[in-house]
């Protein structure tokens, strides 16, 4: 992972294929991945003290074995004997002249439990509430920032979202509206009606591949966060007509998939828009027997292209790329990747397909913009500068209407911010804005 840049829940069913683990195997190799890449922040400051030196400095091999015993040790239930001695016999193999080194280490960190290394380690949260959180749960000061930020500096609720982030999240399914009802597909799956979205269901266990609701099309994989603001969308009142539909971003096609059914019911149809190649065939799929035109182009070009005219469209959705700061939860090793230097370029992209998307409705329409983010520069300040630079009038529509009865914590509106947290979906951000 570390060598190649890769991403744990592409690369690592292979890996447990190649090896034939299974079962309870199989599990526990995921948890020690999926853990140790979670938690390597603390882990590599707790294994530079107990080693004395930095741990960028140790031989990559060892280093990333030293930190899956650490992982173990501080984080599992394994007897402090296996942990080293399995972790020993590990770096025997990657880097032999290492076993001294690394069974002194291990007994250093293995003196402490996690909360003894924080307590040691980590700044006081008087003086550096950032800095501590950041090490007592495991991510960069920034990320730690930049949620505090979006949740008003409350450093309570801050707390709990990363402890969330640490957890291994549920997978939910999306019973596509007209093809499969919720409470049969829970039934045949083995899993429960979701809490807030009518199409969700909480997977209980088991590969969603494996499903054949999911292989013959009656239902996708997709974060009940992402079914509720693409469903807002399809909610928002409108007069006038309701038939041309876009997706301004479409790929893979999570929500292409769930608008395509909405649309079929309705008599309407989606364009999806999305300009990675490899992408566009992914929305392609995700879409076959529904309503729906895949466009593989850049969704920045509406006015130019010809199928995208501008003031065409009843109702546009521009899920803009984002940091993906709302769903760290789903990828373990995506928080250690992600720099502060990525939000420029982003916004940008961003701010650019908003407007874009402003442009393609019609006056009356309704344009959605969405990001599984919460960092405030890629949720009110990109909305907040589309919308003064469109050229175009434009109002927001308050959103929170448009969601569950009764669904707490959603925010003051008009725009809505789910949490992992409070609603155990990504951290999705929803903004509706009419063209008037
Ligand atoms: C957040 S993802 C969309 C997720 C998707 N809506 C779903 O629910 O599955 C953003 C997508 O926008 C695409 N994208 C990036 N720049 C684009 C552009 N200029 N025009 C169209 N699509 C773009 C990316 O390739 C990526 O697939």
């Amino acid at each position: 992972m570390h060598r190649d840049d890769a991403y744990a829940n592409l690369v690592l069913p292979a890996i447990l294929r190649d090896e034939g683990l299974t079962g309870r195997d199989a599990a526990f190799a995921t948890e020690l991945t999926y853990g140790t890449l979670r938690h390597v922040g603390t882990l590599d400051a707790i294994l530079t003290a107990a080693a004395g030196r930095d741990v960028q400095r140790i031989d990559p091999p060892v280093r990333d074995a030293l930190r899956i015993g650490a992982y173990q040790l501080l984080h599992t239930r394994v007897p402090a004997h296996a942990a080293v001695s399995s972790t020993v016999d590990l770096v025997r193999v990657v880097g032999p002249s290492a076993t001294g080194f690394a069974n002194a280490v291990l007994r250093e960190v293995a003196e402490r439990d996690n909360d003894g290394w924080v307590a040691r380690l980590a700044p006081p949260i008087q003086t550096d509430p950032i800095g501590h959180l950041a090490l007592a749960y495991s991510h960069p000061q920034w990320i730690v920032r930049a949620f505090s930020e979006a949740l008003g500096g409350d450093l309570g609720e801050t707390t709990r979202l990363l402890i969330e982030d640490n957890e291994r999240p549920p997978v939910h399914l999306c019973a596509r509206p007209g093809l499969a009802d919720p409470v049969d597909l829970a039934d045949e799956v083995g899993g429960a009606p979701g809490a807030f979205s009518p199409y969700a269901v909480y997977l209980g266990g088991g590969a969603p591949g494996d499903l054949a609701a999911v292989a013959d099309g009656r239902a996708h994989v997709q974060d009940e966060g992402s079914q509720l603001v693409a469903d807002a969308l399809a909610a928002a009142p409108l007069d006038g007509p309701d038939g041309r539909w876009l997706d301004l971003c479409a790929g893979p096609g999570g929500k292409s998939g769930l608008l395509g059914a909405l649309a079929a019911q309705r008599e309407a149809r989606l364009t999806a828009v999305e300009v990675a190649e490899h992408r566009a065939r992914l929305v392609g799929n995700a879409t076959r027997a529904l309503p729906v035109t895949v466009l593989h182009t850049d969704g920045r070009l509406v006015g130019s292209e010809p199928k995208l005219p501008e003031e065409h469209f009843d109702r546009v959705l521009v899920d803009a790329p984002c940091t993906g700061l709302g769903s760290l939860r789903r990828r373990p090793e995506s928080r250690w990747r992600r720099q502060p230097s990525d939000l420029p370029a982003l916004t940008r992209l961003q701010r650019e397909l908003l407007t874009a998307g402003l442009r393609a409705v019609r006056p009356g329409g309704v344009v959605a913009y969405v990001t599984c983010s919460p960092h405030v520069v890629e949720t009110h300040v990109t909305v907040t500068e589309a919308a003064r630079r469109c050229g175009a009038p434009v109002d927001f529509v308050d959103a929170r209407p448009l969601l569950p009865v009764g669904m707490p914590g959603i925010g003051d509106g008009p725009t809505v911010q789910l949490w992992p947290h409070r609603h155990g979906t990504d951290a999705m951000f929803l903004a509706l804005l009419r063209r008037t």
